[in-house]
């Protein structure tokens, strides 16, 4: 039997409630017999390196789908508009507010398709900002993302099991936000981690008892065993 593929979030789902990333995660994620795809808003600097220091092959979705990666087929695919979500934070900051990063912005320094905006700012005028301009705020949990509404991890996981060759099918995606819908949708068996709000888990096939990484870890051995298909 060909092995599963297997598709993460990162924030929320391989980490602990402080964003750290899980000490399991790295055996687990080698141990995975299938391709492992992963597929975060973050820049793509952060899953790159991710992949690279856990020793996993790059194949990586970061700015929510705005980025797709396969190192092993030489895919590099970019969709989405940084100016577009640039002329919003103009505006959103002419009106007063800010994105909140202070002046030492890591999160929006390597972004190439979508802008993040701090998770405390005043989020009602940046959805009206954004839906004049054609753009779409995501809620993640942790963050504000204005992106294209034609960009999504799903479209971006789909280019990259076809340039690997691998079904979507007998995929298994995981992940805890409104960013990671679009690939319960096109995956095989979907899985909300417990920590993922009601309206995520909804989308899911099943939804694990614990949070975080430990409901991450616990899916994998219920997809392994064959209890959840
Ligand atoms: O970048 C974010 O806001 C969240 O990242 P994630 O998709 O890995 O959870
Ligand atoms: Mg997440």
């Amino acid at each position: 039997m060909v092995p599963r593929p297997l598709i993460t979030d990162v924030d929320g789902t391989l980490t602990d409630d402080a964003m750290v990333l899980d000490d399991r995660i790295g055996p687990a994620l080698r141990a995975w017999p299938g391709p492992v795809v992963i597929a975060t808003g973050k820049s793509l600097p952060y899953p790159i390196a991710l992949c690279n220091y856990l020793g996993l092959d790059r194949l990586v979705v970061a700015e929510n789908g705005g980025v797709a990666i396969s190192e092993p087929t030489e895919t590099l695919e970019f969709v989405g508009d940084r100016a577009a979500a640039e002329a919003v934070l103009a505006e959103y900051e002419a009106a007063g507010y800010s994105d909140g990063w202070g002046t030492l912005d890591l999160a929006n320094r390597w972004r190439e398709t979508e802008l993040v905006f701090e998770h405390s700012i005043a989020v009602e005028p940046l959805r009206e900002i954004a839906a004049e301009h054609g753009l779409e705020v995501v809620d993640t949990q942790y963050a504000y993302h204005v992106k294209s509404p034609d960009v999504s991890k799903g479209r971006a996981v789909e280019r990259i099991a076809t340039d690997v060759g691998f079904d979507l099918d007998r995929a298994v995606a995981i992940g805890d936000s409104a960013n990671d819908v679009s690939t319960f949708e096109r995956a095989g068996t979907a899985i909300a981690v417990a920590n993922a709000p009601a309206e995520v888990q909804a989308a899911a096939d099943h939804v694990t008892s614990d949070g975080f990484a430990d409901g991450f870890l616990d899916a994998l051995d219920r997809v392994q065993s064959g209890a959840w298909g």
